[in-house]
């Protein structure tokens, strides 16, 4: 495909620049830029390599992608900045052709940051092929340095294998020294020191053979279709929080906070749900989050709507207090997907009321790094629209690809229970531990 006809294809083979000395980028060349429509290739999970696969999928729709043209790995307080600053970069040099011209298509990265200023890396990567999907439309870009990828012919990969004899095990706090780091939280909160503060734990799973991560992915994407599933350099999960997303000149954020578990039973998961939505203690932790991204949003937007009242989210193993929050950026704020998750993050979500206080608090005694759980994880193009979802429901296979450490976390409030968080927390383990021990 693509021979030899557009201005693309006859652009000379360009050299990447020296890598910068100091700087965290990394060497900069011209990316060659094509996208163009195909026929439907099937599920988009099911055509992901093996080796570093990248995933935004959603109902079947979403992109995903392999191999690396260009990468950014940032860290510290300036992660956000940095990367924006060196995607405008990989824009401003970039040639694109596109002819679907849809959010998503030509010029894409996917990115994964990391939650705190210090420890933990962040990396944005932009991939050499890319296929997305959205309504009936479906599409393959291709990107390289200087000269034009023909794009590769699009057919399922083989089936991954599961993880076999997965064991799980408390990872930095078991369940018992948790809930005491709840009941100190609990105490800082009753004297005033904070509203609300978010704290996680993790586990850790380990597999006797090498974990193929596509297939907790399909696996997740199949039982959690409300959810965003994801993976983006080792950290994977299905999300049901959008952190936010831009289209075009629309801004949608989807707040989550405030929990119940579900017990399997319809009629009593309904009973549940009205006790959710009543539950003050819920409400007043959901209320947290919502203000916490209405104020992040409100300096960008024309207009916004803030739904009154949450309504209920059901998941297959939990259900959430949920708002969606909408806002109208104007066309002279030309601030980009990432930008807008760099001011919404951390939300109240994933970090607490006030965030200085509850950030502090949760370096102090949550007992662990969090890495990338809990930071904004999606994808940009280069108009600067995107889908940043909050790494929640999550896990990053490590370097000896065997072991997984999962993360959950719970919202405290001053009426918060230390024995019922940690049951919630179980709870929110639940989709990545079956995703990897399923089959
Ligand atoms: C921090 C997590 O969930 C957040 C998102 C939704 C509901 C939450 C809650 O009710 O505590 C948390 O704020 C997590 O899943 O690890």
């Amino acid at each position: 495909m693509s021979t030899g006809t557009s201005d693309v294809d006859r652009l000379p083979p360009v050299a990447a620049d020296e890598p910068r000395p100091d700087g965290p980028r990394e060497a900069l060349g011209q990316l060659v830029v094509r996208t163009v429509a195909v026929a439907d290739p099937g599920p988009l999970l099911d055509l992901l390599p093996r080796e570093e696969p990248l995933a935004w999928v959603r109902r079947g729709e979403g992109l995903v992608g392999w191999g690396c043209a260009a990468q950014l790995r940032s860290t510290g307080a300036d992660r956000f900045a940095d990367a924006s600053a060196w995607w405008a970069d990989l824009v401003g040099a970039a040639v694109v052709r596109d002819e679907v011209r849809l959010p998503g298509s030509g010029l894409v990265a996917f990115g994964s940051f990391a939650f705190a200023d210090e420890p933990g890396d962040s990396v944005l990567t932009v991939p050499e092929v890319v296929v997305g999907r959205k309504g009936d439309t479906t599409w393959i870009t291709t990107i390289s340095r200087g000269e034009l990828l023909p794009p590769p012919a699009l057919a399922a990969t083989a089936s991954p294998q599961p993880p076999t004899d997965v064991v799980f095990a408390d990872a930095h706090l078991d369940g018992e020294r948790w809930q005491g780091v709840v009941a100190e939280a609990v105490g800082r909160i009753s004297s005033g020191e904070l509203e609300k503060v978010v704290l996680a734990r993790d586990l850790l799973a380990t597999s006797t053979t090498d974990v193929d991560v596509r297939w907790p992915l399909q696996r997740l994407a199949e039982q959690y279709p409300m959810c965003w599933t994801f993976h983006v350099g080792g950290m994977f999960g299905a999300t049901p929080e959008m952190l936010v997303r831009r289209e075009r000149g629309l801004i949608t954020s989807r707040v989550l906070a405030g929990t119940i578990r579900r017990t399997g039973n319809d009629e009593r998961d309904l009973a549940l749900a009205a006790t959710l939505a009543r539950s003050s203690k819920d409400l007043e932790e959901h209320e947290y989050a919502v203000r916490s991204v209405a104020d992040a949003l409100a300096p960008h937007c024309t207009s916004m709507n803030v739904p009154e009242a949450p309504f209920v989210l059901h998941l297959p193993n939990v259900m959430h207090l949920a708002s969606d929050v909408a806002g109208v950026v104007p066309d002279t704020d030309p601030v980009s997907a990432l930008e807008l998750a760099a001011a919404l993050h951390p939300s109240a979500a994933v970090g607490g009321t006030p965030t200085p206080v509850a950030q502090a608090l949760i370096t102090q005694i949550e007992g662990m790094d969090r890495g990338r759980y809990a930071g904004p994880v999606g994808w940009l193009d280069a108009d600067g629209d995107g889908e940043w979802g909050i790494a929640l429901r999550s896990a990053e296979v490590g370097e000896d690809r065997r072991t997984v450490r999962l993360f959950a976390g719970c919202g405290i409030v001053a009426d918060s229970d230390p024995a019922s968080e940690l049951a919630e927390a179980q709870a929110k383990f639940v989709p990545v531990r079956d995703a990897l021990t399923s089959g």
